[in-house]
């Protein structure tokens, strides 16, 4: 038993959380851990990740016993945090994580990003931790750097407990809302059950051995099983990144999880086409900085184990995807591993919808986000891609005739010369392009748009629906009999315009108003209270109408439904009235008109 555990590969670890709630600065923290802690050759910088070993960490929490507890060999932290890193870093059926640490500012409580992050890892069932961070920013708040939280929490004073207190369990809340039920981590007795919670600053390192702690229980808790690697077994990974570097040309930093990789070892590598199959030709991780004198910052190493990150030099890697598998392969198992890493991105089933917009994504994990989440907000979608905006992406877009469909949501890609070009142009003014590398906000954006493109709807459509309209003609105050009649009015309710027909109170619509004047000025429409010179064509003064008539205005039954169905809050109170008088008329004798 004890020998099959020195196999456990080190957990991988993300760290996620809304802008500025202070990621990169606790990833910091975390490497200076490891290397003011760490004994020479103990700290190891990868591509892309941090490693802190298990002494290290046992040294910082300050209780040697606890060397014999842990048998996972520390932990590996992706340096770049958000959620970014960790959809990018997905394997067969999940993410690659294999646990996560949600930053949340304790004085700013939870932001949308949060929400964003909590919602990821529920979605992918990763274990992870909250921590609450800046405590330091508490007012009157001592700081004792690098403690654990309880020991600087015990030196505050009762009143700074207090504000503590309440801004931590207003976290906690927040978090119960979100359907986890939460507590700070030295009370939590079942962390299958409740999420564990550490204050901590990441300026100060106040909280930073509780973190480790706690993840160090969870991955031993939660991931043993999961955590069993074969040294001499295939090495297995994940493309970080595809990076060009002086020198070197195209390279990937990939996130090895399983196995181990050499020098020469023939891998192949995910992309949209045919797999790409390539021989490393070199392995290389972050040179020391003692070591300047080398004009490259990176050092060739000749195999790597899992878990690690490492820079991966090959001929023909240009196509790599990120987010995509690499694995090794032997002649023997080339066609097979062939087929498992094309199955695995023909895994990515996108569904997608008859009509609706474009998804545009930079790899394949930040797409599945993206379709997910807009998917959640129920927003259409007809096509989602990995890869930059071309012209023909632009092209399709301009052939939708909805305003609402005609868009390309873009995530952390860039628009082509061409196609930008092509957006200058007549052919594409109905294109419109949200592009921003935070998802939520491309949602956010969205939203406002349709939000907009359906209120500038409703007044187009409010705009040419006839609305009512009541008025009386006044005594004295014939102008003309006929052709057209003029005579003088009060508006009663609502609304008279010009070109729309009179209705009788009998039912009779007898003709059509062509012409408004209000103290000699010609004016398009009357409203309530209003006296007015009325023209009205198709009728004689003395034969339909005579003074003191109340007339109103006729509603087509199509506009009666809208204005009572769709629209009737939206009414003025006199309008309101009037539509009432119009359908008690309208339904004297046919009690379902216009329902
Ligand atoms: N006082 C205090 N300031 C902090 C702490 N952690 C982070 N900050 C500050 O908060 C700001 C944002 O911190 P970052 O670490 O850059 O935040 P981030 O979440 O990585 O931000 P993005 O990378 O933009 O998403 C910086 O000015 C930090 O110095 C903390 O524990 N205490």
């Amino acid at each position: 038993m004890a020998e099959e555990n020195k196999n456990l590969r080190t957990p991988i670890v993300c760290v996620m959380g809304h802008v500025d709630h202070g990621k990169t600065t606790l990833l910091d923290q975390i490497r200076g851990t490891a290397i003011v802690k760490g004994e020479a050759g103990a700290i190891t910088q990868h591509i892309g990740a941090t490693e802190v070993p298990i002494d290290v960490i046992v040294e910082k929490c300050g209780d040697k016993r606890l060397a014999d507890k842990f048998i996972v060999p520390g932990l590996l932290f992706i340096d770049t945090p958000g959620h970014h890193a960790f959809t990018t870093l997905r394997s067969r059926g999940g993410s690659l994580a294999d646990l996560a640490i949600v930053v949340v500012d304790i004085n700013e409580g939870f932001k949308p990003q949060t929400i964003e992050s909590l919602n990821i890892l529920k979605r992918f069932k990763t274990p992870f931790i909250v921590v609450t961070n800046k405590i330091d920013r508490i007012l009157n708040w001592k700081s004792h750097p690098g403690e654990s939280f309880l020991s600087t929490y015990k030196k505050q004073t009762p009143e700074v407990q207090g504000i503590f207190e309440q801004k931590f369990y207003d976290v906690i809340g927040h978090l119960y809302e979100q359907g986890f039920s939460a507590d700070r981590f030295d009370r939590v007795t079942d962390f299958q059950k409740t999420l564990g919670v550490v204050p901590i600053s990441g300026l100060t390192g106040e909280g930073i051995p509780d973190v480790l702690m706690v993840l160090l229980g969870l991955a031993q808790r939660f991931l043993e099983s999961s955590l069993h690697y074969d040294v001499n077994g295939p090495g297995v990974g994940t493309v970080l990144e595809v990076k060009e570097e002086k020198g070197l040309g195209t390279t990937v930093d990939v996130i090895l999880y399983d196995g181990s990789l050499q020098k020469g070892d023939t891998i192949v590598i995910g992309c949209l086409g045919e797999p790409i199959v390539t021989k490393v030709r070199a392995l290389l991780k972050p040179r020391e900085l003692s070591e300047i004198r080398y004009e490259s910052k990176f050092q060739p190493i000749p195999k790597v184990t899992a878990a690690a990150g490492v820079k991966i030099s090959a001929p023909d890697i240009g196509d790599a995807l990120a987010g995509a598998p690499v694995i090794q392969a032997t002649p023997e198992t080339l066609d097979e591993v062939i087929e498992k890493v094309k199955s695995e991105i023909d895994d990515v089933q996108i569904q997608t919808d008859t009509d609706g917009v474009m998804i545009k994504a930079d790899t394949i994990g930040s797409l599945e986000a993206m379709v997910h989440e807009f998917k959640k907000a129920d927003v259409m979608i007809q096509k989602a891609e990995v890869g930059d905006i071309t012209k023909r992406d632009i092209m399709e877009a301009s052939t939708i005739n909805d305003p609402m469909h005609s868009v390309i949501l873009a995530f952390n890609v860039k628009v082509n010369p061409d196609a930008e070009e092509l957006m200058e142009q007549k052919v594409a003014h109905n294109v419109k392009i949200f592009k921003n590398d935070v998802i939520y906000r491309i949602l956010e954006e969205y939203q406002d748009f349709v939000k907009e493109q359906e209120e500038e709807l409703e007044q187009l459509q409010a705009d040419t629906l006839i609305k009512p309209g009541q008025f009386k003609i006044l005594p004295g105050c014939v102008f003309r009999q006929s052709k057209p009649a003029v005579v003088g009015v009060r508006i009663l309710g609502g609304v008279v315009k010009n070109n729309t027909e009179v209705m009788l109170p009998d039912g009779t619509v007898v003709g059509t108003v062509k012409g408004l004047e209000l103290s000699g000025k010609k004016i398009p429409k009357a409203t309530v209270g209003m006296e007015v010179a009325m023209a009205i064509d198709g009728v004689t003064v003395g034969r339909q109408i005579k003074e003191e008539d109340i007339l109103y205005v006729h509603i087509p039954e199509s506009d009666s439904k809208v204005l009572e169905f769709e629209i009737f809050d939206t009414l003025t109170s006199d309008e309101q009235e009037t539509l009432d008088k119009y359908l008690a008329i309208r339904r004297k004798d046919k009690p379902f008109w216009g329902k």
